[in-house]
């Protein structure tokens, strides 16, 4: 769990070029998802490249505690002795989901259906994250949950022992939503069926149809019908995690803007509803390559080859992109400072309500750093002062939310001055070698203030 400890106070400053090659971690989504559907079903699931980032050991201590049999090999190698749909027994002690949004609305929607109670918490960050979002369509299965005020963690759900399957059309562009009411519909007779207005990962559905589930996803005017025939036999997979675009992102965008970089990403996953931060990037100007592209898992893949760019324009992101690169806002605005004009960022409430309210942390430690940024309710955004013109200098606070420590870390390895945060202890939750893979490439990132 992230935050729990001291506070690590980290800077970093301009460094030479960037070079090398960045193998970042497993995929954060695909990691939590193998765990938490490896133990719905009975047997052995076996999973090569699962991050071992505090968010996903959080989720794979919370299986054990619904009775799944967890095991660490060694060297991202994991397995897990499933316990089937609606096998889950019910927890002896408080399920902490520590920093994770992902950990505990999926495994809120997994026990939603069992007839089973568990009590959910999480660090400071999560329990100001809104929960109604799940406990509401969890609530037409059946599902009971008493909160706090506002429908924050602590929290006690009371799954429901009779759950009958629901029709829900998700208000908010959420795959975290999505997937629990799709998690909960496993062990519901009959069909659930999710309709999502705008396209967001999909990785739950792919990997329910990997498991052996009957799901079929329709694309119609009313928007994505998704729709799962409840209590299957779930079969144990051989799953080999793709490394994570959102954790490729940072070490990407640091070789567009520190001058003479050349950066090898290998083997990221480039499925479109994640791919949104790269598209965005190539519209900008950045010389960034897809080499050996290839299919892998039944996801499409590439190298991703980054080189500095010292000739991006700022761009208006489109709004229906947002979902598609909704963790990637934060460097994505860090980029946009190195770039020259207006970078336009529509269409993203939901930044609001992530680990922090990455708008307002983002839009302080620019502007602190010399970075002018205009910003409303849904929207924001940032004036480029191009390559080698952003001051830097300031130390930020990073509110538990590791992209906003890693994205000042980024700026300070191009920006005039360095740039600080009060806390990078939270980038262990996604990206535990960020420290020395970033070294390794040539960065400058210090343990240190100021
Ligand atoms: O389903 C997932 O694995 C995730 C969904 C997104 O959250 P929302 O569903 O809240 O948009 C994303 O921000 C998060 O990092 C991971
Ligand atoms: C929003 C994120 O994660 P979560 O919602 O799982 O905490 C993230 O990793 O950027």
């Amino acid at each position: 769990m992230s935050g729990h400890g001291t506070p690590v106070p980290m800077t970093s400053r301009a460094c030479g070029p960037l070079t090398g090659v960045a193998e970042v971690p497993g995929d954060k989504s695909i990691s939590h998802r193998s765990l938490i559907l490896g133990a719905m079903c009975v047997g052995e699931t076996r999973i090569t490249g699962l991050l071992e980032g505090d968010d996903v050991l959080d989720t794979a201590k919370a299986m054990r505690a619904f009775g799944a049999t967890v095991t660490d090999h060694g060297g991202g190698e994991w397995s897990v002795q499933g316990v089937g749909v609606g096998g889950f027994a019910e927890p002896a002690g408080v399920i902490d989901c520590g920093n994770s949004g992902t950990g505990v609305r999926l495994i809120m929607g997994a026990m939603a259906t069992t007839g089973i109670t568990a009590i959910f918490t999480g660090d400071a960050s999560l329990c100001s994250r809104p929960m109604g979002r799940v406990t509401d369509p969890l609530a037409l299965f059946g599902t009971r949950a008493v909160g706090r005020e506002g429908g924050r963690l602590p929290m006690t759900l009371v799954g429901a022992a009779d759950p009958v399957p629901v029709r829900y059309v998700v208000p908010v562009p959420s795959a975290q939503v999505k997937s629990a009411v799709l998690l909960a519909g496993l062990n519901a007779p009959g069909q659930t069926v999710v309709i999502e207005k705008e396209a967001t990962r999909d990785h739950t559905e792919r990997m329910l149809a990997g498991f052996g589930a009957e799901i079929d996803v329709e694309d119609t005017d009313e928007g994505r019908v998704i729709t799962l025939q409840g209590q299957p036999e779930l079969q144990p997979q051989q799953i080999a995690v793709p490394r994570d675009p959102s954790s490729a992102a940072f070490p990407v965008c640091a070789a567009l803007i520190v001058p003479g970089s050349d950066v090898l990403v290998p083997g990221i996953g480039l499925n479109p509803t994640r791919a949104g931060l790269f598209t965005t990037l190539r519209e900008m100007g950045a010389d960034l390559t897809y080499e050996n592209e290839r299919i892998e898992g039944g996801e499409p893949v590439a190298d991703l080859r980054a080189r500095y760019s010292p000739d991006m324009k700022g761009i208006s992101v489109p709004p229906a992109r947002a979902a598609s690169m909704i963790d990637e806002y934060p460097v994505l605005s860090v980029v946009a400072c190195f770039a020259t004009g207006v970078t336009d960022m529509q269409g993203v409430r939901e930044l609001r309500v992530k680990e922090s309210d990455r708008i307002d942390a983002m839009a302080k430690g620019l502007r602190a750093a010399g970075i002018d940024v205009a910003e409303g309710d849904d929207w924001w955004q940032v004036t480029g002062l191009g390559a080698g013109n952003v001051p830097g200098g300031a130390t930020v606070e990073s509110r538990l939310d590791h992209r906003i420590a890693m994205a000042f870390m980024v700026m300070g390895m191009a920006s005039q001055k360095p740039m600080s945060v009060d806390d990078g202890s939270p980038i262990t939750t996604s990206f535990p070698i960020f420290e020395p893979l970033m070294a390794q490439l040539g960065a400058q990132v210090s343990r240190a203030n100021g």
